[in-house]
């Protein structure tokens, strides 16, 4: 994998490696080319040349046959060398591409959490796979179609003026002006239109996926419209872009395909002129001749300056691409101690901590401090929004805490190594995600390298055994292909599954009953008493009948710990705790009453 030097700019050439020097070869074979590919034309006009001069002894000369058979044979070597330095490019190019997305995606597995949530893994998606894709046919076509492009300018000078410099002078000055216009139109202004251009792109990206994500929600609800707003948001401004740019670029555009593909409407008068201010004979002829090359060879002209331009835009769009790839990989990471401590036991303490989400003017969670003993367990409750899931992210260093400090076993977590945090802790999330695998690498993702036998120690242990049978290729079942998806209670079992599998000495269990049925749930409080047994244990919870036994239960509003205490303790201070108790034991007694009728 392609390391990036610290502190040195970043370029393609970087992510190529060693394989820069393909990218080197594969130029100067494309201006080799370039140049050969011009031989063709010279034959060309001596072969004309030979057979109007010996005219009409065309055959007796030999020459047009021999000229013939020239151009034949520049043209299969242009179209040989042209292979070859395609062949070097595309090797690079292949191996840019895959390093880049490789760095990128190595980069954004040690960024916080919190970074990629705010950009979107639409947005993510297509920052790491079209900037790999727009860099690899930048390096692979059009890096060496410029290096031929910047050749074919000083050949096709060189050609211009040796013939007859009238001639070259003619076709130069329609040229020059279609160069004028073509600056004007890849000005500085454009490097800032193709940024828009991305941004635009993107967005359209990231609403698109939000769009499909929420189909559920909007069918549910009836929101088509609504929902679709922000998604055609994103499509108009894009429109608006694309029309404010082609109104931009309209004249310049005009103005340059006019004057690159008028060089005849220069070239036949000019040559009319010379030919009509001339004697009759021999140096006539010349001029004919000339006007010949010159008509033969002005097509390439044309060509080589819509080169120039479309490899000069495609420049500016794989700029942009390695920009913002650059940016994905210019994010400070979550930073690993210098001297990296182990945890001596496995309590947890916050000490005074407070925490602003990015871009937030109010803290998610303001001077917050307890203390879970070793083997303890601390249960966060509270009203939606106040601050206990940030609680359990900043334990895990999914982000940094912005004052205070976060213990485990008595060392502060910004001084433990990542790897040892994540060994010391296994965290059951909200919407426990499972992979598209099988059942039995999905949970051996929690301990590469597992035995069968520990997994299926495990999901005995997590009550799965009835989720596995169920499938008759058990363990081996493919998730999420050909039907097979678990409901969210199923999916909370499974990662039940791996937390025990992993068999870290604290454990983090956000919301484990929130997507559960009646079963479920049962086998989830099952699984759980299992896992938890001699466990430091953080949990939240919004079903208070099962953290009642916690040793301690912190009550948490607007991002401070308002209550804290044992359910008993708590239910006797009468206050927002005991509200809440309250009305939980309405709300069962209402369902029980329910089920009755
Ligand atoms: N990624 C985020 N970016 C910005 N603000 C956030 C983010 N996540 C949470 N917040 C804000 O931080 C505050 C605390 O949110 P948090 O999710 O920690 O509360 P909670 O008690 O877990 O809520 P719930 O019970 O509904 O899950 C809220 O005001 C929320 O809007």
């Amino acid at each position: 994998m392609t390391k990036l030097p610290d502190g040195k700019k970043v370029t393609l050439m970087t992510f190529a490696g060693s394989y820069r020097y393909l990218t080197g070869l594969g130029c100067i074979l494309s201006g080799i080319s370039t140049i050969v590919g011009l031989l063709p034309y010279i034959y060309m006009w001596l072969a004309v040349k030979g057979a109007i001069t010996k005219w009409p002894d065309v055959r007796g000369s030999g020459e047009l046959v021999r000229y013939g058979w020239l151009a034949v044979g520049a043209s299969l070597l242009g179209m040989f060398v042209y292979f070859l330095a395609l062949l070097c490019t595309h090797l690079s190019a292949f191996r840019t591409a895959r390093n880049m997305k490789t760095v990128s995606m190595h980069h954004l597995s040690r960024l916080p959490v919190g970074y990629i949530k705010s950009l979107g893994s639409g947005k993510i998606r297509r920052i790491i796979d079209d900037g790999a894709g727009q860099t690899e046919t930048f390096l692979a076509h059009q890096l060496p179609d410029l290096a031929g492009a910047f050749i074919t300018p000083v050949a096709v000078l060189f050609l211009l003026f040796f013939f007859d410099w009238r001639f070259g002078l003619v076709s130069l000055l329609p040229m020059a002006a279609g160069l004028c216009f073509l600056t004007r139109m890849m000005g500085p202004n454009s490097a800032e239109a193709m940024k828009q251009y991305q941004n635009a792109l993107e967005d359209m990206n990231n609403e698109a996926v939000e769009y499909i994500r929420g189909i559920p929600v909007v069918k549910t609800f009836q929101q088509s419209i609504f929902s679709f707003k922000n998604f055609h948001g994103a499509i108009l401004r894009y429109r608006d872009w694309a029309v404010k740019y082609t109104i931009t670029m309209r004249i310049p555009m005009c103005a340059y395909t006019m004057s690159i593909n008028g060089i005849f409407a220069f070239l036949i008068p000019a040559g009319l002129l010379l030919v009509g201010g001339k004697a009759a004979g021999a140096t006539n002829l010349t001029v004919l001749l000339d006007l010949i090359f010159y008509i033969l060879f002005t097509p390439v002209c044309v060509s080589m300056m819509d080169k120039i331009m479309w490899t000069s835009e495609n420049t500016l769009k794989a700029k942009e691409a390695l920009n913002r790839v650059m940016g994905i990989i210019n994010q400070e990471p979550l930073k690993e101690p210098i001297d990296p401590k182990i945890p001596g036991n496995a309590s947890v303490e916050f000490k005074d901590v407070t925490f602003s989400y990015e871009k937030e003017n109010v803290p998610a969670i303001k001077g917050v401090s307890f203390r879970i003993q070793e083997g303890n367990t601390v249960a966060l409750v509270g009203p939606s929004g106040g601050g206990k899931s940030t609680v359990a992210s900043l334990l895990s260093r999914f982000y940094d805490v912005n004052k205070g400090a976060i213990l485990v076993g008595g060392v502060d977590v910004r001084e433990i190594g990542t790897e040892e945090l994540m060994k010391n802790i296994s965290f059951v999330f909200q919407d426990s995600h499972l992979f598209k695998d099988t059942l039995l690498r999905n949970i051996q993702a929690a301990k590469p390298g597992a035995s069968i036998e520990e997994v299926e120690r495990a999901i005995k242990a997590a009550r799965c055994d009835d989720i596995i049978n169920k499938f008759p290729q058990g363990l081996n079942t493919q998730v999420g292909s050909k039907g097979i998806y678990l409901s969210g209670g199923e999916c909370q079992r499974i990662a039940l599954a791996r937390a025990v599998l992993k068999d870290a000495p604290i454990i983090v269990l956000d919301e484990a009953t929130a997507f559960a049925d009646p079963d479920n749930e049962y086998q989830i409080q099952k699984a759980f008493e299992t896992l938890v047994k001699g466990k430091t244990v953080l949990m939240i919870a919004h079903r208070l009948s099962t953290i009642c036994r916690a040793d301690q239960i912190l009550l948490m509003n607007h991002g401070e710990i308002e209550e804290a205490g044992t359910h008993e303790e708590l239910l006797n201070k009468k206050g927002l705790y005991a509200t809440m108790w309250k009305d939980y034991q309405t709300s069962v007694s209402w369902k029980v009453g329910e089920s009755y009728e």
